[in-house]
């Protein structure tokens, strides 16, 4: 097992008041594994990434879990040992890493502070890596001489995407990696670094508001609703089969491509507040197919080999 995230629980503390936008999250990530997160703005998918990370800034707060990375506990690292694993171990990429990139340095330099700072390669090693890394994600070697601001949006995103694979790392998070850029962009760089992790085999969990673009790459989905997992599976069996009643509503939320007669529609209602107390299910006051159970909390569980969810009456 690559990552085992157990129990989290996190969010903020503010003037009295806490908001849970983590609640008991537990799951798994295996070696060679795509996982994608999905879930309506504010479910906490942000919070969950940035946790396990140990990322998260203040106000932020972990209350409690454990992310057991390779074995070792991510939250009991002291930051010394943290620094020498992220990039190397595992890397994140998120909507803003491309405006990260410092304006007075050429590409080249900056990707390589990130070796320098983690390893003891040579200056033409780590020109090879620079090249070699840059290659992957689509870039011509000739443009690490280019400064971020000659390139466009969506280079200056591979670049970023460049930096988090530069080591080869096992795990790679990514928070809306393409977001900003336009949809056709958005999906060639993600159908690319899909094409690098088959080839490589390391671990990809992925954030995006683009539905239909996790369904189709990632290999196994979970969905977030108010701060918990409610569902996770493998991708094609959760899309044919959902079993959790907003995985329904998410999956009929979106056009299909193969099937653009069919009808979509939104999910009626809201999340609820996640700075108050939810009783019992937190989708009953949005479900059609509530039942007077589900004002008692469903369980997370698995119904059938590696299919988890949280609901009385999956579907
Ligand atoms: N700095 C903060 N202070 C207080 N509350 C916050 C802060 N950042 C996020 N939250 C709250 O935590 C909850 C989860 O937010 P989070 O950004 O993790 O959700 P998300 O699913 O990633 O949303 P989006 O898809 O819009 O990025 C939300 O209710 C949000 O308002």
């Amino acid at each position: 097992m690559l990552l085992e995230v157990k129990n989290l629980n996190a969010g903020y503390r503010s003037n009295n008041k806490i908001v849970r936008a983590v609640k008991n999250v537990s799951f798994n990530v295996e070696e060679d594994d795509f996982l994608g997160i999905a879930g309506e703005s504010g479910c906490g998918k942000s919070t969950l990434l940035f946790s396990m990370l140990k990322l998260l800034k203040k106000p932020g707060e972990i209350f409690g879990g454990e992310i057991i990375y390779k074995g070792e506990n991510i939250l009991k690292m002291d930051k010394e040992k943290l620094r020498k694993k992220r990039w190397v171990e595992f890397s994140l990429v998120t909507q803003s890493a491309m405006n990260a990139l410092n304006p007075v340095y050429k590409i080249k330099d900056q990707i390589m502070d990130v070796i320098f700072e983690h390893s003891n390669y040579s200056k033409s090693e780590a020109i090879g890596m620079v090249e070699k890394v840059l290659h992957m994600v689509g870039i011509q070697k000739e443009r690490m001489e280019s400064y971020p601001h000659q390139l466009s949006g969506g280079m200056k995103q591979r670049v970023a995407i460049a930096m988090a694979l530069v080591f080869s790392p096992s795990l790679v998070v990514m928070d809306e990696p393409t977001t900003s850029l336009d949809v056709v962009v958005q999906r060639s760089i993600m159908e690319q670094i899909d094409e690098i992790r088959s080839k490589n085999k390391f671990s990809i969990i992925f954030v995006t508001h683009d539905i239909s673009l996790l369904f189709e790459l990632s290999k196994r989905i979970s969905i977030m609703y108010a701060g918990e997992m409610v569902e996770i599976g493998p991708t094609k069996a959760v899309y044919s089969n959902p079993l959790h009643p907003y995985t329904e509503g998410l999956i009929n939320s979106f056009p299909k491509l193969t099937d653009v007669s069919k009808e979509y529609k939104g999910i009626p209602g809201r999340i609820p507040d996640l700075s108050k107390e939810i009783k019992g299910c937190p989708f009953k006051e949005r479900c059609k197919y509530r039942k007077d159970l589900c004002d008692k909390k469903p369980e997370f569980k698995e119904v059938t080999p590696g299919r988890w969810v949280a609901c009385h009456f999956p579907r």
